[in-house]
């Protein structure tokens, strides 16, 4: 039943039983693409996990590798220990294998969201929907993983985002994410209103978007780099303590600045295809926009994320970070 519930979801169907039992406890389907584990007994180490995967629709990976997790749940080959609750964000993109339908779901986790559509309703209903599961489970710490892939190709294939909030990042995540074979680290400098930062911001959730590679279609995808991935998630599923390795294996990085379309003209000074994390040395040209003007590299060399000079206007078209030391690791000295 779990193994077929993506599939389902995806059709549009209707689910042949909405509850029922798998190793350890049972699964709820809510709704659409949204799906709640409910262990019989806790385990000592459970924390409340939300497990987030196509919010864009043509990242296929994540959802694959969640696939796989719930498959072997069902086998029997993982004990349900904590409560999770699976999400499949913008199914009609899904559908249609497209990063958005009407505008980037990705933007509208907030929650004085005004704006009508389907992307809206979706961020709406998610966020209902994250708001009763970590209610059901005050006494847990929350976290969401909202699991994505890159456009593009990138010096660290796999990289996490860290939503900017006042919740601090416990230093026993970068060990976990390291050893699920994260590459680098991102700090936001501000609000984002992305799934991840929603968790974060509203619900003090340890939270993070995780980049896990390129975007391809449905079975194209190496999910053997992605085993060390599939680990942590099943670990936390079962309730059982993550491995770790030292943070310092990874590279940090902190937005310094972020690059707005703010006109029709918008452009990058860059070829479409420089990979995530390329740096620019001081003196560099790497924009143009008719309202905003030139953006040069300052004293300090910068590495830039997410181009895309397309995006709607008003958004973001890129992300530029300066270099930052890795965070301290008490736990390890
Ligand atoms: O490769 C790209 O340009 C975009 C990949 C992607 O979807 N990234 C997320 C990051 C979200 C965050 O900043 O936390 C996004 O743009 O929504
Ligand atoms: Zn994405």
């Amino acid at each position: 039943m779990l193994a077929e519930w993506i599939e389902c979801s995806l059709e549009g169907g209707e689910p042949s039983r909405r509850d029922g039992r798998v190793a350890g406890g049972r699964f709820t389907i809510h709704g659409p693409g949204i799906l709640e584990l409910t262990p019989d007994t806790l385990a000592e180490a459970a924390r409340a996990c939300v497990f987030s995967v196509g919010i864009h629709g043509n990242e296929t990976a994540p959802i694959e590798l969640l696939g796989s997790c719930l498959a072997r749940l069902e086998a029997g080959l993982i004990r349900l220990g904590a409560p999770v609750l699976v999400i499949l964000g913008n199914l009609e993109a899904i559908r249609r294998s497209e990063r958005y339908v009407e505008t980037n779901l990705n933007r509208l986790f907030r929650r004085d969201l005004g704006e009508r559509g389907m992307e809206p309703d979706r961020a709406r209903t998610l966020m209902t929907s994250v708001d009763g599961f970590f209610s059901r489970h005050p006494d847990l710490s929350p976290l969401h993983y909202d699991l994505h892939t890159a456009i593009r190709d990138s010096r660290f294939p796999r990289f996490v985002v860290d939503p900017f909030a006042e919740t601090a990042t416990q230093p026993e995540q970068w060990a976990w994410l390291a050893a699920a074979d994260i590459q680098a680290a991102l700090h936001q400098h501000r609000h984002s209103w992305t799934f991840s930062h929603y968790s974060k911001h509203y619900h003090r959730a340890q939270a993070f978007t995780l980049e896990l590679g390129r975007a391809l279609p449905f079975g194209h995808n190496d999910l053997a780099s992605l085993a060390p991935m599939g680990r942590l998630l099943e670990t936390l599923i079962a309730g059982r303590i993550p491995e770790m390795a030292f943070p310092s294996r990874m590279a940090f990085f902190r937005v310094a600045f972020e690059l707005v379309r703010e006109s029709e003209s918008f452009q990058l000074c860059f070829p479409d295809d420089t990979p995530n994390f390329t740096e620019f040395a001081p003196g560099t040209h790497l924009a143009e926009d008719a309202k905003a003007g030139p953006f040069i590299v300052g004293d300090t060399p910068l590495s830039v994320v997410f181009p895309n000079a397309k995006v709607e206007l008003g958004a973001r078209a890129a992300l530029l970070a300066e270099a930052a030391k890795p965070p301290p690791t008490p736990f390890f000295q």
